[in-house]
């Protein structure tokens, strides 16, 4: 079996998330999802999250699906770097993405969900594409989709191909040569923080010299920008004329105006460049002059993230065979 769904931007002008259409029960609801490769719960705005803290997101509605099965006495609790949270009770319910079909997949319903995510409309749930370990429902964790559905695969793979303030695409169970150029370069990754963790052999401010150092880090769909060590990212916004570090904003911020230089950042002796477009983020408030870089520090998160502005710039398998691998080739 495959499938295969679009990756749809929540916001036509900033790249903050994409969605993905999945539906759930019998007969089908259809949520949209933010796949996220840097968590491995499933879970979903439903009819049991307040309605207080519902606005204008679907929601799943267990009752109403012939199929779906309480997953008695089990909960579950997830608090992402940003700080935002949810938790909840257990269902599984049938489950498809892009025709793909899991017969019982656990569908963790929120109970609370944090305001960060209250306020974002345009996103139903989230659905985790990490490690199986990292799943937070107790007192037995869950399986991932990928997880589940890894047996039906011709290949045990899924691909992002992310793209810049359009639909990009998730495929299961295949690689489309129709989607790349060139050849996959694959690199290892350590599954035991139970991210997809590599290591990047380094980077390259505009047209300055490649700094060959490794630099570990995770590929994470589900968070926006790129977090590097702060070394690397002075680096960077030396470039950029008026460039400051505000810690009213939390981040590097500079004129919208400004040149950005592209930033280039290798996976084995391939190189990647994203474009200096996709290095502003977003005005830090609508109709600001000031914009919030989509390169930030992460030195007080305690990992590097290549977020959506880098993986856009590529077409990335997620390979996940033993010892799984990741997979980068330009597009
Ligand atoms: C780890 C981390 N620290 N900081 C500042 C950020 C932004 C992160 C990444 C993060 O929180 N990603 C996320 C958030 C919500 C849902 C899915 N992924």
């Amino acid at each position: 079996d495959t499938g295969s769904a679009a990756a749809v931007p929540i916001d036509p002008r900033f790249d903050i998330a994409y969605v993905t259409p999945v539906t759930i029960g019998t007969p089908p609801q259809t949520l949209q999802l933010d796949f996220d490769t840097g968590s491995s719960d499933l879970w979903v705005f439903s009819s049991h999250t307040p309605t207080s803290q519902i606005r204008g997101q679907e929601i799943y509605t267990p009752d109403k699906s012939t199929t779906s099965k309480l997953l008695d006495g089990h909960t579950w609790s997830i608090t992402y770097g940003d700080g935002s949270a949810s938790r909840g009770n257990v269902y599984t319910d049938n489950f498809t993405v892009g025709g793909l079909a899991v017969a019982s997949q656990a569908i963790q319903c929120a109970q609370q969900v944090s305001s960060s995510f209250t306020t974002e409309e345009s996103i139903d749930g989230l659905l985790g594409l990490g490690f199986s370990t990292l799943n937070t429902v107790n007192p037995a964790s869950q399986l991932t989709f990928f997880d589940n559905a890894k047996s039906k695969l011709g290949s045990p793979v899924f691909t992002a191909d992310l793209k810049n303030k359009q639909a990009g695409t998730y495929d299961f169970g295949f690689i489309d040569k129709a989607k790349y150029t060139g050849e996959i370069t694959y690199v290892p990754v350590n599954p035991d923080p139970g991210y997809w963790t590599f290591t990047s052999s380094g980077y390259a401010v505009g047209s300055g010299n490649f700094s060959g150092s490794p630099i570990t880090g995770i590929a994470d769909t589900g968070t926006s920008l790129v977090y590097l060590p702060t070394a690397i990212v002075t680096a960077y916004y030396r470039q950029v004329q008026g460039a400051t570090n505000s810690r009213n904003y939390g981040g590097y911020v500079f004129p919208c105006s400004a040149t950005l230089p592209p930033f280039t950042f290798g996976v084995g002796e391939t190189k990647f460049t994203i474009p200096a477009s996709y290095m502003s983020y977003a005005p830090v408030t609508d109709g600001s002059s000031t914009c919030f870089g989509g390169l930030q520090s992460s030195s007080g998160i305690g990992v590097n993230i290549w977020g959506d502005v880098a993986l856009k710039a590529a077409f990335v398998v997620f390979n996940g065979a033993n010892p799984p691998t990741l997979g980068w080739a330009t597009k």
